[in-house]
């Protein structure tokens, strides 16, 4: 027998945001997919050919770009941020809205004019996608890596400017930051493995499955 298909999906907030989907487009994980506390990883359904993993938003794309997943659930940010050829982002799945936003302390957005940028020191989870944005603007920009907690770093002096995902905006508020630019507004989308689909005719009603889902 064939191996089955495996979908990769994101642990933390957008697994909540995909559990419906999920189950809209006939897939019915083992119980132990829903148990927070269970350890595994990889999880059956109760399709024989279809089996799910649970990884880290981030890493869903790396999966399915390698092959080691053929199908997955991920934030446009994260698909922009890698940019990888092999995938193919065939539905928007309507969940996990979300923005990449600049933001600074209010107190210096008070004085500040961006449009007067010449070069910007920022601590982010997305290098790539704030060097291209800035880039865009002929602004050169200096990136910090962080992987949380970016919303620390111009208080502490890492940086001045963060670029984050912004949602109601709370996590800024409590942190005494503004958004100052909107980088992209992000949603989440189904991604394929671009050599699995030509190979693997079984991912065709399976994205059309995910397809209804959103529409129906
Ligand atoms: N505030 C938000 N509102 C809606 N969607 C969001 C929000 N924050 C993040 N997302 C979406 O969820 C995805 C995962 O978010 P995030 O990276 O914050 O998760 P996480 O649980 O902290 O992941 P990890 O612990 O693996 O770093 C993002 O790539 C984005 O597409
Ligand atoms: O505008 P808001 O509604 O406050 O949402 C924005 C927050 O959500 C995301 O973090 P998340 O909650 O996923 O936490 P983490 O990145 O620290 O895991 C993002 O990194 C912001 O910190």
């Amino acid at each position: 027998m064939a191996q089955p298909i495996v979908i990769a999906v994101p642990k933390g907030r957008i697994l909540a945001e995909a559990a419906p989907l999920l189950a809209r487009a006939g897939i019915e994980p083992e119980a132990a997919f829903a148990d927070e506390d269970s350890r595994a990883l990889r999880f059956a359904t109760s399709d024989a050919g279809i089996d799910l993993i649970r990884v880290r938003a981030f890493d869903v794309a790396t999966f399915v770009a390698h092959g080691a997943a053929q199908l997955g659930i991920v934030g446009s940010d994260v698909l922009a941020e890698f940019d990888y050829p092999e995938l193919y982002a065939p539905v928007d799945l309507g969940i996990g809205h979300c923005r990449l936003s600049v933001a600074e302390p209010a107190e210096l957005a008070a004085t500040d004019d961006p449009r007067g940028w010449s070069h910007v020191r920022v601590a982010t989870k997305y290098p790539y996608l704030t060097q291209r944005h800035f880039e865009a603007r002929g602004v050169q920009a200096e990136c910090v890596k962080l992987n949380g907690a970016m919303e620390l770093a111009p208080t502490l002096g890492l940086a001045p400017r963060i670029v984050d995902l912004v949602s109601s905006g709370r996590t800024l508020k409590e942190n005494g930051l503004v958004e100052v630019e909107r980088i992209m507004d992000v949603t989440s989308r189904l991604i394929v493995n671009r050599a699995a689909f030509k190979t693997r005719p079984e991912l065709v009603p399976l994205v059309d499955a995910f397809r209804r889902a959103v529409t129906g």
